[in-house]
């Protein structure tokens, strides 16, 4: 067995693997925050990331149910409130759908999933299996992308409100809620792996898991943008342009 290496280092190192590989720097992102997505590419993103926020309690849900330290169950289990929330104010998955709502789509035909590209399923799939899966240590550090999603939910509320005529408060609620959220989860998270990877095996297995992780969410982009923006191959059972769209179109989205 090699000595694991310290905690500081191996700190860096995780932070390394986001700095490399996190999807901020995907061009599908760019083209969204900086407003040159068509109604129809931001209403893909809509539709396909709503898989994603559909899963992640699943997903803590599967992590949950393999913990037996009633300590780590009880600092886990606020995500499942956060994204699923009470009866009547809803969370994050509700809070996704009044973007829905504020693009232009039916929140049914969203929640549906619908039209969710293969690629997307397969890749979030992934993730809760990988959860479902591997040692705890390894599910913990794969959620720790989060590290990373403060500075996009920025650049997104502020590229979004510049950008585009749906954009506003209600409509951008769900990102504000994260920016509050997701660094509370993410403190958990890394001191919880910087203290149990304590073997050098430990340690390149979390960051493998963070590598895998960040794969995910590109893969998640890189599908889109293979649908939607070049070379536009729609993949049988995606969403075609036109389902559950309801309203008129703005004017923009006409001369498009
Ligand atoms: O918009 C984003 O780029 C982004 C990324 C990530 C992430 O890094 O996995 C999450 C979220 N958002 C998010 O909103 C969220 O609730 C979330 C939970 C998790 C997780 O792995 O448990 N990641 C993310």
């Amino acid at each position: 067995m090699t000595t694991a290496t310290g905690r500081e280092a191996f700190h860096a190192r995780l932070l390394a693997i986001g700095e490399e590989r996190y999807h901020d720097k995907h061009p599908f992102h760019a083209m969204l925050h900086g407003g040159r997505a068509t109604m129809a590419q931001v209403r893909a993103w809509v539709i396909n990331r709503y898989y994603y926020q559909s899963r992640i309690p699943m997903k803590d849900a599967a992590f949950l149910s393999r913990c037996d330290d009633p300590d780590l169950r009880r600092a886990w289990r606020s995500r499942i409130e956060d994204h699923d929330g009470g009866i009547d104010e809803g969370g994050g998955i509700r809070r996704w759908l009044r973007l829905a709502e504020a693009v232009g789509l039916d929140p049914a035909y969203v929640a549906s999933t619908r039209g969710v590209l293969p690629a997307t399923r397969f890749a979030v799939d992934a993730y809760v299996s990988f959860v479902r899966e591997k040692p705890l240590v390894e599910a913990v550090a794969a959620s720790l992308t989060e590290l990373f999603a403060p500075k996009i939910h920025s650049e997104r509320i502020a590229g979004l409100l510049q950008h585009y005529a749906f954009a506003d408060d209600a409509a951008l609620a769900y990102f504000r809620q994260r920016l509050t959220e997701a660094p509370h989860d993410v403190e958990f998270g890394l001191s919880y792996v910087l203290d149990h990877a304590d073997t050098a095996e430990k340690q390149d297995a979390a960051a493998a898991a963070l590598t895998f992780k960040t794969d995910v969410l590109w893969s998640q982009l890189d599908a889109l943008y293979s649908a939607y923006v070049t070379p536009g191959l729609i993949p049988p059972g995606g969403w075609d342009g036109e389902q559950g769209v309801v309203g008129a179109k703005t004017p923009r989205e006409a001369a498009e």
